[in-house]
């Protein structure tokens, strides 16, 4: 069907203002985005039954992706309006991230369409990637005590099409180390694309939609992993079968050494000279889509980022050192 390009307005979840990328169809206008890739395309999940994730893929797909996103009036200031105005213009700006930083057109690096239901199950507390066959992501409304809409916070979106671009390169599997290396990877690039974006950078997860009555708190922090209930050492790597292994847990080992190796630091008797987070970027975007296999370990990362490092900047570089130097602070070998 033709695509006719125009522009909406609307009110995200914390109540800030946004310019939309919209479709005009007649006299309706729809949450598509036509000037990225194949295109943004935000829909209702209209708070069906939230227990579908857990059924037979045949019903899922009767769900999702539920319909195409419509207004009225290309003016989108309704509450029930702003988790679908915050999931579209964010997700907008995560391609904008990875095509500017990395050269990276979508997740697919060949401008694949990018999908997301709002309105997911009923006070729904998590948003996801939901990969093949489905493709797309899905964020619940919260509880609106400890969670506000999933689409709210900035880190959420770049951390679940991070997962589609995980998928689509390393595809670590999701359980035990590389699974929290999947976490991980998803938390890292969250962090870089809140500081490319400039919205309120720091190094937590989900501080502007986690328990909206408590400031200063968040889900996880990558430069503290331990303030928040993670492990930042592999000797207090959590060995356990639930959340297929840990993964939202060991994560935090991971994310530490990224931080580390961004910013510098002493660490469990370790002396790490920071590179700066355009280099960390640089050397776990390599390691995540040059060298990372689906079941690689812990220690396998540490090998993927130094010959990344080296590849970027030569075997005798001090980057090259600071890599090795935030994994031992990790105490990965
Ligand atoms: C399909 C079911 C959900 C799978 C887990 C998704 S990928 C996930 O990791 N979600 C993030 C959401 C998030 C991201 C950044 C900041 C805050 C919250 C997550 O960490 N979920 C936690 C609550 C979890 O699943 O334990
Ligand atoms: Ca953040
Ligand atoms: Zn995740």
């Amino acid at each position: 069907s033709f695509k006719v390009d125009s522009t909406g307005t609307g009110t995200g979840v914390l109540g800030d203002e946004k310019i939309l990328n919209t479709d005009q169809q007649g006299n309706t206008f729809f949450l598509q985005d036509n000037t990225r890739g194949d295109g943004i395309f935000t829909y209702d999940g209209e708070n069906v039954s939230q227990n579908i994730l857990n059924r037979p893929l045949r019903v899922i797909m009767r769900y999702l992706p539920g319909t195409l996103w419509s207004d009225a009036d290309n003016v989108l200031n309704d509450s029930y309006d702003a988790a679908a105005v915050d999931a579209h213009y964010y997700a907008g700006l995560v391609y904008d991230y990875y095509l500017e930083t990395f050269n990276r057109d979508s997740f697919d690096n060949q401008g694949a369409a990018i999908k997301s239901t709002v309105h997911f199950g009923q006070n729904y507390q998590n948003a996801g990637w939901l990969g093949e066959p489905l493709n797309q992501m899905m964020y619940g409304d919260g509880d609106g005590v400890e969670w506000l809409d999933f689409s709210g916070s900035f880190d959420v979106i770049a951390h679940e099409i991070t997962h589609a671009v995980t998928d689509k390169t390393a595809n670590l599997i999701y359980q035990d180390e590389s699974g929290a290396m999947n976490e991980a990877m998803s938390d890292i690039f969250g962090v870089l694309a809140e500081y490319w974006a400039g919205l309120d950078p720091d190094w937590l997860m989900g501080e502007d939609i986690y328990t909206p009555g408590i400031s200063g708190d968040a889900l996880r922090s990558l430069s503290d992993p331990t303030a928040l209930g993670q492990p930042d050492h592999y000797s207090d790597y959590l060995n356990t079968t639930a959340d297929h292994g840990g993964v939202h847990t060991n994560s935090g080992i991971i994310n530490k050494a990224a931080y580390l190796l961004s910013e510098g630091g002493n660490h469990s008797g370790v002396s790490v000279n920071g590179v700066g987070k355009d280099k960390m970027g640089d050397i776990f975007y390599r390691s995540l889509t040059q060298y990372l296999t689906e079941n690689a370990t812990f220690s396998q990362l540490r090998s993927a980022a130094i010959q990344s490092a080296t590849d970027l900047y030569g075997s005798n570089s001090s980057e090259v050192t600071s890599v090795q130097q935030a994994f031992d602070a990790v105490g990965i070998n």
